[in-house]
């Protein structure tokens, strides 16, 4: 077919993929979620209900997507993140986060009812997500990538879970808890807790803790069996020449993710240990589906 004179505008698209044989990490945020928090009521510093609700679309984007390794989710934030290999939408970056970001978004509405059970239905403005990709060339990267986000639930957690502590139990303003909190450490917050409101931070729910982690469930390594240390993985997949799979390697590997069971977990990501007992996050090829008992 001829061209038509309109088709010169393709010119002006601009490529946008991603850099070949690095973690590709998108993270959505929700937006304005302080505000609609507020509108929704959600309880103060956590609500079960609206991280749980937050799992169950980052699961089903990831039962969508079998490309996901694993994603990492706190407040109003998810992560998920593609092995350096993958080669989904030739890498591109707006393909690659506008349908993470659509997707999450619509199965955020679409499972609110299942967890706001009692709570007026969902009005505009109604909820949306920002996201972005970010590059990491080593395993290394992305381990403290994961770890950075982790750290960072656990230090809002510890605060919130005090401040509200003050508020709500110390019938404290705002204002004084805030200020009776400047410049104090974490052994100060958990000493305020448990000796001021009886509260053993540890005894805190895990979710809440530690976030959410979500990823294919496969047969667990016992750890110094046969793990993949993160030296081997590191060198696995720091090639200098991306891997290429045969199309039917993708193929079978797809059919494999399919069938896992994708879990939700509230883990500690930043030790080794995590990692080694499941090598097939890092190493990219997925591992044995555990039988039904
Ligand atoms: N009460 C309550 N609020 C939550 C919970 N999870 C997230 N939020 C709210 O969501 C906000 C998320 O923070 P940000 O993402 O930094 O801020 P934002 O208001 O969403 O603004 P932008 O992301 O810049 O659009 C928190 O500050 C809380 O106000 C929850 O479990 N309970
Ligand atoms: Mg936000
Ligand atoms: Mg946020």
């Amino acid at each position: 077919m001829a061209n038509s004179k309109f088709e010169y505008v393709k010119q002006f698209e601009q490529p946008d993929s991603l850099l070949p044989n690095t973690w590709i990490v998108v993270r959505l945020d929700g937006r304005g979620f302080t505000k609609f928090s507020t509108k929704y009521a959600f309880e103060k510093p956590n609500d079960k209900r609206a991280l749980d609700l937050m799992n169950a679309a980052a699961r089903s984007v990831m039962s969508e997507l079998p490309d996901i390794t694993i994603a990492y989710g706190v407040s109003d934030e998810y992560s998920f993140v593609f092995h350096k290999s993958c080669t989904l939408f030739e890498r591109r970056a707006s393909k690659l986060v506008s349908t993470i970001v659509s997707t999450f978004t619509a199965y955020y509405i679409h499972h609110w009812p299942t967890y706001f059970v009692d709570g007026p239905p969902l009005s505009p403005p109604l909820p949306s997500f920002d996201g972005r990709a970010v590059c990491y060339p080593s395993v290394q990267n992305l381990r403290d990538y994961m770890s950075w986000r982790q750290v960072d639930c656990h230090i809002n957690n510890l605060y919130n879970t005090t401040f509200w502590a003050l508020i709500n139990q110390g019938g404290m303003d705002g204002t004084a808890a805030e200020l009776m909190l400047k410049g104090t450490f974490s052994a100060d917050k958990n000493e305020i807790l448990f000796k001021k409101f009886g509260i053993n931070y540890n005894n805190e729910p895990e979710m809440f803790k530690k976030g959410s982690v979500v990823f294919r469930n496969y047969e667990l390594v016992e750890p110094g069996t046969k793990k993949v240390s993160e030296e081997e993985a590191e060198e696995m997949s720091s090639s200098a020449v991306p891997e290429v799979k045969s199309k039917s390697q993708v193929e079978k590997d797809k059919k494999v993710r399919t069938k896992a069971k994708i879990v939700v977990e509230h883990l500690d990501i930043i030790r080794d240990e995590f990692w080694e007992r499941r090598p097939w996050l890092l190493s990219g090829t997925p591992g044995k589906v555990p039988k039904e008992p």
